[in-house]
């Protein structure tokens, strides 16, 4: 993890000033984790190894792996996987998500439906972790809750 870049590639919008911004050592810490997820992937019919790592308001972490079944689209992802782990186990909000794949050049984008369960708990903050010229660097991707999907279905007064 020493040769760690940080490249920004969103974040000098209005509202990102007001996020609260990981420190290095806990970026650090999730993608090592998403990479470590990822090696629990379950993915024999794509064979595209996803891994997640999820930072919960109170710093716990949940990670997830992608999980795909003979039934194509039983298939999760290793986004989804960690949020709901980390619902089913009471938390609701988060300060920033991890995401790995074995790409090599480009950072993985989460799907729609990722995109969705992410706007349900205003996720905000990702960080891609991708290979590049034999170091490991990351996107970090910080946006406005409602760019992940444009026009998405969202219910303003769910907050129980
Ligand atoms: O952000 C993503 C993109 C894809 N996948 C999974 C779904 C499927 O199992 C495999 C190929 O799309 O990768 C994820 O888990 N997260
Ligand atoms: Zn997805």
């Amino acid at each position: 993890m020493g040769d760690l870049q940080i490249e920004m590639l969103h974040g000098k919008d209005q509202e990102s000033q007001l996020l609260h911004h990981p420190d290095r050592v806990t970026v650090e810490g999730l993608i090592h984790q998403s990479l470590e997820a990822k090696e629990f992937s379950y993915c024999p019919y794509s064979n595209f190894r996803v891994g997640a790592a999820l930072l919960a308001h109170d710093d716990r972490v949940f990670t997830g792996c992608n999980v795909e079944n003979a039934c194509n689209n039983l298939g999760v992802c290793a986004e989804r996987n960690a949020i709901a782990k980390a619902v089913s186990e009471g938390r609701r909000s988060f300060k920033a998500i991890a995401i790995a794949s074995d790409l090599h050049d480009q950072f993985i984008s989460p799907c729609g439906g990722c995109r969705q369960f992410m706007r349900e708990v205003s996720i905000i903050q990702a960080l891609h972790p991708r290979r590049k010229r034999n170091c490991l660097s990351f996107i970090y991707s910080v946006g406005v809750v409602g760019l992940l999907l444009l026009q998405c279905l969202h219910f303003d007064d769910q907050s129980s």
